[in-house]
């Protein structure tokens, strides 16, 4: 048995019990981090994070108890979510498929320390393509500036690649359009403003 396949039976099995994901996370041990412009120093990739304690995932059901919510709250406000509404999202983005919802774990204590999701649009148009989307980035505070963040955001770039997308987009902070042009994304001339409106509070 190879390196690979043991960690893929290690993933599937942490704990002795199966984990459900929300996808499939054998297509992240493929993704070839030779195809993206980031530079890595030392060299590290969603398959070998550089460090035995630290795993890039697809999300866990289980993770409502390994911190993901707290670590989402050092992005924007979360809210008060109870497990059972954690557990219906999770079901419903499983079902309509589209959610790549990926994480890094710090398996030493268990713990959420960076998530990025990519979410797949189909479209009529480009002869039915599909197209991704960057949301929701995050690396816990103490754990900022060694990699994690560029890691995090290069492996669901990847993934869009390897899913089919003819793009990948993102809205972000001024101050971030460094970090993520050193990513490979571009500000295109004539085609770069991010508008929105906001609506009241539904809840
Ligand atoms: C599409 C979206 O979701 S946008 C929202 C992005 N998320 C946030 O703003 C949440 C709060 N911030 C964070 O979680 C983190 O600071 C992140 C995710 C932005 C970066 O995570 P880190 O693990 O610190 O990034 P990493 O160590 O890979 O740094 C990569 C490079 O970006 C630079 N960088 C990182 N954060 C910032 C920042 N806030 N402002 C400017 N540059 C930054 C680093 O200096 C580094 O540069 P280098 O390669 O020249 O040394």
């Amino acid at each position: 048995m190879v390196n690979q396949d043991i960690l893929i039976i290690w993933i599937k099995y942490q704990d002795g019990k199966p984990s459900e994901y929300l996808y499939s996370p054998e297509i992240l041990q493929r993704l070839d981090f030779n195809k993206s412009p980031a530079i890595f120093k030392p060299k590290i990739s969603a398959a070998q994070p550089g460090e035995d304690w630290m795993v890039v995932r697809p999300l866990q059901r289980s993770d409502y108890d390994k911190g993901f919510l707290q670590l989402l709250s050092q992005l924007t406000n979360v809210g008060n979510i109870s497990r059972k509404l954690f557990d219906d999202r999770f079901t419903k983005m499983k079902q309509s498929g589209g959610y790549y919802v990926t994480v890094i774990e710090d398996t030493r204590v268990g713990k959420l320390i960076g998530a990025a999701t990519l979410t797949i649009e189909q479209k009529f148009i480009h002869n039915c393509s599909l197209r991704g989307r960057l949301e929701d980035v995050v690396v816990n505070d103490t754990y900022r500036g060694k990699q994690l963040g560029k890691l995090i955001v290069v492996t669901v770039s990847l993934l869009a690649q390897e899913l089919g997308c003819y793009k990948m987009s993102l809205d972000c902070k001024d101050k971030l359009i460094k970090f993520y042009e050193s990513l490979g994304y571009k500000m295109e001339p004539g085609n770069s403003n991010a508008m929105n409106m906001r609506f009241d509070d539904p809840s």
